[in-house]
């Protein structure tokens, strides 16, 4: 299956708003911009760890064989492609993101990646914040650093719990906003001082030196998951790993 729907409709750029990210469609461009070099720099600058966090956020949805999956702001598709190894020929999987350019990497490395179990892989160009899913429609979610870049935090949650199944989990990973000192003071050199000087150069500066304000601004382990069950999750449990620089909210409805 391979479907691109039409994106929802964002918020105009401000023309004073040049050089930040403040709102969605800064965020859209932002993700459009650093497409074409988005996986190989993930790969150089986590030494291919990044690789691993997503397998383990991919195994604790709970996603099996036959499921209805939902990857959210599956990005170049790297959780989807897992997710649909889990689901096999039976199931579906259902890639969501709103920037086309991410979409069309996504797609294309489809093609690339010749396991037959892809063809239960549908990309769909939509908005987290408001999914274009029946209620209780998906048994497992994964969003792989997709929360702490949407706008409005509590209503993805309120999404991801309105379209999951009873008694289903929703997996989220991202970068751990660490109470820890050295954590904290290590991440941040890291993307300082290898990170940002990488990406500078591929002129993508600005954009890598978004992460470092976006952790800034993310919710620590425990304000996740008050996040997720004042949204109405029954249960949710924020697991931190690779030494506490990432980490993964687990939450079942
Ligand atoms: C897959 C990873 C990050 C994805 C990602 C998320 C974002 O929100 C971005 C925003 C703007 C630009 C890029 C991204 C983005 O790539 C995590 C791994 C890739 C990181 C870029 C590298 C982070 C390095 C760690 C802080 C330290 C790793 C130490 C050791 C090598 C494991
Ligand atoms: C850092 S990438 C993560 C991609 C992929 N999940 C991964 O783990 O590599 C974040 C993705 O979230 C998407 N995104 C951000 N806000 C979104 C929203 N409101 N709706 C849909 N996608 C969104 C961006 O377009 C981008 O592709």
């Amino acid at each position: 299956m391979h479907s691109l729907q039409f994106s929802v409709p964002l918020l105009p750029t401000s023309r004073f708003k040049r050089h930040s990210v403040r709102c969605a469609s800064d965020r859209q461009q932002l993700f459009n911009r650093i497409a074409p070099v988005y996986d190989n720099l993930n790969d150089l600058l986590s030494l291919g760890q990044h690789r691993i966090w997503k397998r383990m956020a991919v195994s604790w949805s709970g996603a099996k064989t036959g499921d209805s999956l939902l990857d959210l702001c599956c990005g170049s598709g790297d959780l989807t492609f897992l997710m649909s190894e889990k689901a096999g020929a039976d199931g579906k999987v259902i890639g969501l993101d709103f920037s086309k350019e991410q979409l069309s990497i996504a797609s294309s490395r489809r093609y690339l990646l010749s396991k037959a179990c892809y063809n239960n892989i549908e990309w769909v160009e939509g908005d987290a914040l408001d999914l274009p899913f029946s209620n209780g429609y998906f048994d497992a979610i994964t969003m792989g650093y997709g929360l702490r870049n949407v706008i409005d935090k509590r209503r993805a949650m309120q999404e991801m719990f309105r379209v999951l199944k009873p008694g289903s989990r929703v997996s989220i990973l991202d970068f751990n906003k660490s109470m820890q000192p050295f954590t904290a003071l290590f991440q941040e050199w890291m993307i300082d001082n290898v990170v940002v000087p990488t990406a500078t150069v591929y002129g993508l500066a600005k954009e890598y030196q978004y992460l470092k304000t976006s952790i800034d601004e993310f919710l620590t382990g425990k304000e996740l998951e008050k996040l997720a069950l004042d949204a109405g999750f029954s249960y949710a449990r924020h697991y931190e790993i690779s030494g506490g620089l990432m980490g993964d909210l687990v939450a079942a409805r």
